[in-house]
């Protein structure tokens, strides 16, 4: 109650409005545009005639004695009180204040803010009063009376020397404030004027150097020409017309070279005419205008001057990234223990199984990774390569160990591989991985620290080149630190600002942890509360609106003329891009979703097609798609996925079918597990041990993280609005306007520019929920019809109108 009584009372105590129409400004802007004119001419007059009309200022006038200034008693009293009486010359500045004035009103012009102009006029007169009256003490007329009294006021407390600074600051503070004259621009317009110099220089000594060569020249053209005009009477004209174009090639040359820009603007014609006399026929062909890429280069260089290039991390500039130490050394420097006794054993094992089958070996050598150890072996000559490869099995068995793979040949090095794993692996650590110089120093858009390869050297791929990422492994495996591994590494690599993830959790525990830096790292849909994603209904409406972004963003790669993410970041940056007409920087996006299978069962095809189609079409654009599942069988990796997700990651499945249907070959299956994993991009198999991070070392991290300056809010995502809910009508029904129609209305009446990504921007909403209140407004009659890559026009010319408009509507 209380407060609806608040809101009569203010009501009734509005202030009223001082509004005045289009016929009174005109009217107004006249007036003072000549009362100005006038205000000059009596100025101007004055300084001839102050001395004469002195005698005559306040007293009656009789009518013979008629003041001399060309305004008469008005002018010359006017002037006397505003120069002699006032701010001196520096008074004239008043008549440019009045006529600017007069002009605004008269043209509504609205780039010129009257606020401005009284503003800095006020400022110069007293500023140059003062300097006038501290000057040309002989003068009086000079400063005026106000800027003597100030003068010898200021000069009381500050003497003549501080006046004399104050003076000096008071002009450099407008040149600085108001005509931003810095000293990067006088420096820039002083190295820009050099240039010019050695360029005419340069073109001068060209020029020079040519006329030489051709005062050498023209005598051997001559007898060249006579001999030809001797030999042949119809070449004549030939060579004449050569002649003309070298005598007055000179003067040309330099009228071309200023038309030639000219030229490359217009859209050039060329005719060409036939040959043949009868056939009139001509083709004309015509070539595209050139795009004006010069001016639109020198534009974005003189910005990149002066304010230097766009950087996306400048809201979080302080942004620190997580130390090192943040994870676990888990191997405590000691790193892998090399057992000889197995390592001799295990060989001795191999030559002799391979022996029972008569097969022998020429050389055998071994490499110990951190969880199995390759024996590669030459074979000796003659033996079939197939024969080995049927005998995993009795080889497996001889060894007595699980997890035997044999690779066959291994490619691009001529042997045999026996991978046999250690009976102490050792942990590969997150920390040893990312404290690698390989990573440290890796030149990828998007690095991924996987863990170790055989040979024990750190593994790092980049996802955007993958572009998609395929993940299956039997429950217990190491999944869930895989994927921990890879946000890890990217936490490890990217600012914020450059990349957001989307996490799809159906589980609910497993990337909780990720939380903490909702409003770093992560993105979500608009109107949500939690950022990860673990109601599967959710998971549809996010994987559509990133479909979404993704045709977003590929028509902003189309406007600007570039073919990836990288290309447009990067012409963003060199401020080449507008950010007016939609252009912001692109983070990018990596998906992750864990238990697909369980996604795909409750929700089927609404999942697959837009997974699909983001997996088809999103390398280009920066959105990349991490998927893991427990299940991999067929009706969960179908055939359209598999064949967009090229790269992918195997750890120990059950069976060699699962193995087939993640890889494409077997070998998943005979994995030890913990971590042990199978990679590929779309050719080899590589053997990888997952680097391991822990719970509490995510933890440390996200709350290292977390515990920074964030964005407001999380990366927000285009809004997505299922069909079944409901198309926006164009039917002006105010019931059912949304909530924001008012105050979409007002941001469009403002900049009277109809678009709905304007919209966006300014009332920080998805695409469709702004597309959707563009629709409501057209259908009032505010904006209006889609005129294609046009902004809509508005109609409604200001906020006044708009709010008799929407007052009207509700009565
Ligand atoms: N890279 C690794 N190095 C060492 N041990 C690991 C590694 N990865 C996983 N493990 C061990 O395996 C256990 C299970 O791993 P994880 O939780 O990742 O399995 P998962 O495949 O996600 O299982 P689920 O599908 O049931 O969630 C871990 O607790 C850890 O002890």
């Amino acid at each position: 109650m209380a407060k609806k009584k608040n809101k009569k009372t203010k009501k009734s105590f509005k202030a009223p409005r001082f509004s005045i129409n289009r016929k009174q400004k005109i009217l107004l802007g006249v007036f003072l545009f000549l009362f100005a004119v006038g205000l000059l001419l009596a100025f101007v007059s004055f300084l001839f005639t102050w001395e004469s009309d002195q005698s005559l200022i306040g007293s009656a006038v009789s009518s013979q004695e008629k003041p001399a200034n060309w305004l008469s008693k008005f002018g010359a009293t006017v002037s006397y009180f505003l120069i002699y009486d006032g701010f001196g010359v520096a008074v004239f500045s008043l008549p440019f204040m009045i006529a600017l004035t007069g002009l605004k009103l008269f043209l509504e012009i609205k780039k010129i803010s009257l606020k401005n102009i009284w503003f800095w006029g006020i400022y110069v007169m007293i500023t140059l009063s003062l300097f006038f009256a501290f000057f040309g003490k002989t003068y009086p007329i000079l400063g005026g009376v106000v800027g003597f009294e100030i003068k010898e006021y200021l000069s009381v407390y500050i003497g003549d020397i501080g006046l004399g600074l104050l003076i000096a600051f008071m002009m450099i503070a407008y040149l600085v404030a108001r005509l931003q004259i810095t000293p990067e621009k006088i420096s820039n317009f002083f190295k820009s004027k050099k240039q010019a110099v050695e360029n005419d220089f340069k073109k001068a000594k060209e020029a020079n150097q040519k006329n030489k060569d051709q005062e050498v020249q023209p005598s051997s053209d001559k007898i060249e020409k006579k001999e030809k005009l001797n030999e042949k009477p119809d070449v004549a004209a030939e060579v004449k017309f050569e002649n003309d174009l070298t005598s007055s090639e000179d003067q040309k040359k330099s009228e071309e070279d200023s038309s030639k820009k000219e030229q490359a603007k217009q859209p050039q014609k060329i005719v060409i005419d036939s040959q043949n006399e009868d056939d009139d026929l001509s083709l004309e062909v015509e070539t595209g205008q050139e795009e004006d890429d010069d001016e639109i280069d020198s534009k974005s260089k003189k910005i990149v001057e002066n304010f230097g290039e766009f950087d996306p991390k400048l809201d979080l500039s302080k942004y620190q990234f997580p130390t090192i130490d943040l994870l676990k050394d888990y191997s405590k420097g000691a790193g892998i223990t090399i057992d000889q006794k197995e390592l001799e054993e295990n060989k001795n094992k191999i030559v002799e199984t391979l022996k029972n089958y008569k097969i022998g070996i020429a050389q055998i050598k071994a490499t110990v990774g951190p969880t199995v150890t390759l024996y590669e072996i030459i074979p000796e000559a003659g033996i079939r390569i197939s024969k080995i490869r049927n005998l995993e099995d009795d080889i497996a068995l001889s060894l007595s160990a699980l997890g035997i793979r044999i690779i066959a040949p291994i490619p691009g090095r001529g042997t045999i591989g026996i991978e046999v794993p250690n009976q102490n692996p050792s942990i590969v650590s997150m920390r040893s991985v990312a404290a690698s110089q390989k990573f440290q120093k890796a030149e990828m858009q998007l690095p991924i620290a996987f863990g170790k390869n055989i040979s024990n050297e750190t593994f790092v791929a980049d996802l955007a080149k993958m572009p998609h990422l395929l993940m299956a492994g039997a429950t217990g495996q190491g999944k869930s630190v895989g994927l921990n591994v890879i946000l890890t590494s990217l936490l490890y690599h990217k600012h914020p600002a450059e990349v957001k993830f989307v996490l799809v959790d159906p589980k609910k525990v497993e990337l909780t942890l990720f939380n903490k830096i909702e409003r770093h790292y992560l993105a979500k849909l608009p109107d949500t509360d939690d950022a990860i994603i673990t109601d599967n209904s959710k998971v549809i409406d996010t994987l559509n609106s990133l479909c979404i972004e993704m045709d977003a963003r590929y028509d902003l790669l189309k406007d600007a003329m570039v073919r990836n993410i990288v290309e447009y970041n990067a012409k963003l940056k060199a401020r080449k891009l507008n950010p007016e007409n939609g252009h912001r920087f692109l983070p990018y996006i990596v998906l992750v979703v864990d238990e697909f299978a369980d996604l795909i069962m409750t929700a089927g095809k609404d999942v697959e097609t837009p997974i699909a189609r983001l997996a088809q079409l999103a390398r280009a654009i920066g959105i990349h798609l991490i998927i893991a599942t427990q299940r991999p069988s067929v009706n969960v990796i179908t055939g359209m996925i598999k064949a967009n997700f090229p790269a992918r990651i195997a750890f120990r499945v059950t069976s060699k079918i699962d193995s087939r249907t993640i890889l494409d070959a077997g070998g998943a299956d005979q994995l030890i597990g913990r971590g042990d994993m199978l990679y590929t991009q779309g050719n080899d198999l590589v053997r990888l041990q997952c680097a391991f991070v822990d719970t509490p070392e995510i933890d440390k991290i996200t709350e290292f993280i977390g515990s920074q300056k964030a964005y407001p809010d999380a990366y927000l995502l285009p809004e997505y609005t299922s069909e079944d809910s409901g198309t926006a009508t164009l039917e002006n029904e105010i019931d059912e306007r949304d909530k924001l129609f008012d105050k979409a209305a007002e941001v469009i009446v403002t900049a009277q520019q109809g678009s709905a990504s304007l919209l966006q921007r300014k009332l920080k909403l998805g695409y469709n929920r702004a597309g959707r209140l563009i629709d409501q407004l057209e259908a009032a009659g505010i904006v209006g019809q889609f005129e294609g890559s046009k902004a809509r026009q508005v109609h409604i010319p200001d906020l006044i109108a708009l709010k008799e408009l929407l007052e009207n509507e509700k009565k």
